[in-house]
């Protein structure tokens, strides 16, 4: 018989909730366990209620993971389920990622209103995006368009492009085929024009450093290419000190024991751009990260940073 109940915390969006049903249903199917072994605790964060402003302005990314994070080491919680792609590099001290799970599509598709394309979106048509990565490639591909700030989960983005507020927006594929809404999609960005967010597609589990009977549950969930391809992103992002503050963009592939990174930095206005591409043993997955970033901040040289803010 089950007698210790795992709390599971999440964001309470639609989106978090699927996500945190996806870890608890590969937990089950690991360990037949049943539903009643588990408690979904949904967590309201600073991310979620600050609707007035890009998250670039409020703080950042840990918006979406203070609260979360304060219920793990409070004990209230066992484990949260994240996004990767909302994960601040740097975790409170006594935290660790511990778990990845298989990565979704990391593209991002463009939801049309005006149009089904960008390409052929009216000249100077709205679109809404509050990602600086977003609005910068939108830039580079067409300089002629009005970008302004959408926040809110998928739902309301897609409400305000039905009240005519924007022509289109762009959100990752990932979460809506996690919605079961990616019919909503008009087109599916190819990754070359629109390279993805560090992260972008890969749930996250996040839990108390040294809690070993946990860690060994989690394991059994555990994707490796995808712990592996996000060891490389996160180091490529912390070398950049990457906050939301820059567009940045990071993909690690992995085929057996080989790894390959691009990465990309732009101005806000995506008129500039530096990119790298390297690659070498899954084992040396965070070298290359950092070491791309490092390559990165030089070509670009300091003044590409301090230069937007
Ligand atoms: N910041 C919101 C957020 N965080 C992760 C995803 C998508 C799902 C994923 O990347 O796994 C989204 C929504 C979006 O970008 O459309």
């Amino acid at each position: 018989m089950q007698t210790t109940v795992l709390r599971i915390g999440t964001r309470a969006s639609p989106l978090a909730m699927a996500q945190a049903h996806e870890a608890r249903a590969r937990l089950m199917a690991a360990h037949d366990l049943s539903e009643d072994a588990f408690a979904i605790e949904a967590i309201s964060t600073s991310g979620d209620r600050i609707q007035d402003r890009p998250l670039s302005e409020a703080g950042g990314k840990g918006l979406f993971t203070k609260e979360l994070e304060e219920a793990l080491l409070d004990g209230r919680i066992d484990f949260a389920v994240h996004s990767s792609k909302d994960m601040p590099t740097a975790l409170p001290s006594g935290l660790a990622l511990t778990a990845f799970l298989p990565r979704e599509d990391p593209r991002d598709a463009f939801v049309g209103e005006a149009a089904s394309t960008i390409a052929d979106l009216p000249h100077g048509a709205t679109v809404g995006s509050s990602s600086l990565r977003r609005q910068a490639l939108l830039l580079r591909m067409r300089p002629d368009l009005n970008v302004i700030m959408f926040r809110g989960n998928v739902q309301t983005r897609l409400r305000k492009l039905r009240d005519g507020v924007a022509d289109g927006t762009i959100l990752a594929l990932a979460g809506l085929k996690r919605l079961g809404s990616q019919d909503v999609a008009t087109e599916i960005l190819p990754l070359d024009l629109f390279p993805p967010a560090p992260g972008q597609g890969a749930i996250c589990i996040e839990s108390r450093i040294g809690d070993s009977r946990l860690d060994e549950m989690l394991s059994a969930i555990n994707d490796a290419p995808t712990a592996q391809a996000l060891a490389c992103e996160r180091a490529f992002l912390a070398a950049l000190d990457g906050s939301c503050r820059m567009p940045i963009a990071g993909r690690a592939t992995i085929d057996g024991g080989h790894l390959a990174f691009d990465g990309t930095i732009l101005s806000p206005d995506g008129r500039q751009s530096h990119e790298i591409s390297a690659s070498g043993p899954v084992a040396e997955a965070a070298a290359i990260g950092s070491a791309s970033g490092e390559k990165l901040r030089r070509d670009a040289g300091t003044g590409f940073f301090d230069g937007w803010n």
